[in-house]
Parts: C-alpha cells; structure tokens; sequence
C-alpha cells in the first residue's frame, strides 16, 4: 500500500536519546541590557529522557510525529532545530522526526533543548552534512541558551545566560526527580521583583572545591514563594535525603546514595503523593547521545 513515506527514499534511520539535564547549582551574578539574566550553573546529564527516531526523506519535507500537547509546529524545537540546519546548509533532504517523549515539558530538565540537540546532531550525521561541534553548537544557541550543552555532551559550568561552557567532571550520584504536577512560569520567575541577582560570581574551582553540600540555586527561594506546590514537594524530599530545584523548575530533584535507595524513596512518594510525578535516574558526565552517535 503507497503512504506518503513510501514515496520518499527511505533511508536506515536513527534512533538517539535526548537525555535530562539537571541544574546540580545555580547563581544568578547580574542581569544584562536587554533584561537576560547572567547565571553561573553546574549542568549535567541524566540517564533518563526522551528518544527521537529521525529518517532521512528525499523531498525537503520535515515530517514529525509526537506528543506535545497543543504545541504548533513552528514552535516545536525539533521542527525549528531541522528547518534551521536546512537552512543553514541548502541540504534539499527532508525527514521523519518522531519523538517518544518522557520528559515533563518546561519542567527544568531541558527536555526541549535536548530534543533540539539531538535533532542538529543526528540529522548531521543522517544528512552527512559533517558540520562540527562547534558550528553545531552555534546553530544550537539561536534556538536556545540550554542547546549548546546537549550538543557538546559533557557536564559544564556554564556562564553568561548559559551559553560559556568548561567541561567538568561531577560526582554521579543517583538522584530522584519528583515533579509536583504544576507549570512553572519562566519568565515570571526572572521578572520575580524578590529575585536573588547579586550573587558574587565564583571560580569553576570554588564551585567544585564547595562540593554538593555548597550548592544551592538561587531560584528556589522565589520559587518556593509563588509555587506551594514546589516548596511543598522540597520539604517532604529534603526531610529524607538533600534536595534543590533545578532550573527555574518545577521539577526538584533528591541526591541518594544507590539505585536502591533511590527506587525505594520513589516507591514511598509515589504512595504519598500519587498527584506527583518522579522518575530515578543516574548522573551522567557524558551524554548518552555521544555514546550514540559514535557507535
Ligand atoms: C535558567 C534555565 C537554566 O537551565 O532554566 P530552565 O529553563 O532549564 O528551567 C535556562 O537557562 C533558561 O533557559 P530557557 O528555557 O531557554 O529560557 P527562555 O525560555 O528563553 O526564557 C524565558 C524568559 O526567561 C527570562 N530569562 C531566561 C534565561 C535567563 N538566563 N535570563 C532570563 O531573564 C527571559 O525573560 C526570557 O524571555
Ligand atoms: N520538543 C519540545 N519539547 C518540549 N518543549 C518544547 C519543545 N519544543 C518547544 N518547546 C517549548 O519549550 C518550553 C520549555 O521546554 P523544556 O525544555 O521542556 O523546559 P525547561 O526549559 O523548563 O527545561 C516548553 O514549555 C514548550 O513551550
């Protein structure tokens, strides 16, 4: 039987994760011009998130296929992130982009940058266009201050509005990620007029040297204000093992010791608040995508 995707060339196709970030700290240190705040943030990976099977087609055509609510597709990161490489390139392929999508959307994970990521990425390498990291990465940035990260794969301390990055390497502890089933405005919160923005800019070295028990995100404090829920979901993880809000939120995330003890808090939150959401995941210094592209 003739579908449209039969009458494209077919190619092999791929099938690539697009994993969590965490914030694993956040300082803002200014607010720029044109209102954009300076932050200095610890990123790293999660062996959690979404997965996007791209196949090449032969007429132009971005085709994609997912769940993401009401979102139009000139909205949708993945569409704008393949429309922008065909632009940039002149490439006349196209392609099916079809997402399984895990992660909670504007929940601090980076869900959308990160399937941005992988798009640029994969439909590099599907497209055999040979762009590098760093055009890539470039490409990354006008589509958001989060992207660049997930394309170049590696835990980084990140300044500016996100977009300087130096590769580190992090503890990889197991973390629970818990979201209290609410939106968090981003926007609202950097406009918050109670919003920390002074905080004294750190070395990499400091910041690493402080350890986990330093660190804090200088979001929360508003956060925790204009969202009851997200300071509700904090306290009742904070009483169990650390915690801190990643991103702007809403999701919050707990450090434990081992998978174990990270399944059996998730097991108790999930019979004490069935109205939340959480997940157990790994740190990761190198993102799962890396290993995908290169095998
Ligand atoms: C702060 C972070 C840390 O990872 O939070 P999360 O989005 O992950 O929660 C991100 O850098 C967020 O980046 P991103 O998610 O691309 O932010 P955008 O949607 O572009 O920002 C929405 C609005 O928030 C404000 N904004 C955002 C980032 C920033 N460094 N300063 C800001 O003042 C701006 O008013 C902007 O118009
Ligand atoms: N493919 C996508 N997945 C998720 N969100 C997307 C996508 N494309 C565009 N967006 C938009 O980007 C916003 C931020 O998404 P996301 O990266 O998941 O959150 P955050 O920046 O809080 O970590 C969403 O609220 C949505 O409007």
């Amino acid at each position: 039987m003739d579908t449209a995707a039969d009458t494209t060339t077919q190619s092999a196709g791929l099938t690539l994760p697009a994993p969590a970030k965490l914030n694993r700290m956040l300082h803002i240190v200014g607010r720029r011009a044109d209102g954009y705040h300076e932050l200095q943030t610890l990123f790293q990976f999660l062996d959690h998130g979404d997965t996007l099977q791209l196949t090449s087609r032969d007429d132009g055509h971005i085709q994609f296929c997912g769940e993401l609510g009401d979102l139009a597709a000139e909205d949708n990161l993945i569409v704008r992130a393949a429309r922008l490489l065909q632009e940039h390139t002149g490439t006349t392929a196209g392609a099916n982009l079809s997402l399984t999508k895990r992660l909670p959307m504007g929940g601090g994970l980076g869900g959308g940058s990160s399937d941005a990521a992988t798009t640029l990425a994969g439909l590099n390498q599907l497209w055999s266009l040979d762009l590098d990291e760093d055009q890539l990465a470039g490409l990354g940035l006008s589509l958001g201050a989060d992207v660049p990260v997930f394309v170049r794969g590696h835990s980084a301390w990140a300044e500016g509005i996100g977009e300087r990055l130096t590769r580190v390497e992090l503890d990889t502890p197991w973390f629970v990620v818990v979201h209290p089933g609410i939106g968090v405005s981003t926007p609202g919160v950097f406009q918050a007029p109670e919003l920390t923005r002074d905080t004294p800019p750190i070395t990499i070295a400091r910041a690493i040297e402080g350890g986990t028990s330093s660190w804090r995100n200088d979001c929360e404090p508003t956060v925790r204000q204009l969202y009851p829920e997200v300071a509700q979901a904090l306290d009742w993880l904070n009483a169990r093992a650390p915690s801190m809000l990643t991103g702007t939120g809403a999701c919050v995330f707990a450090r434990v010791t081992s998978q174990t003890q990270a399944l059996q808090l998730q097991a108790e939150l999930e019979c004490e608040h069935p109205e939340w959401h959480a997940f157990s995941a790994r740190g990761l210094n190198r993102s799962p995508l890396l290993n995908a592209l290169h095998t």
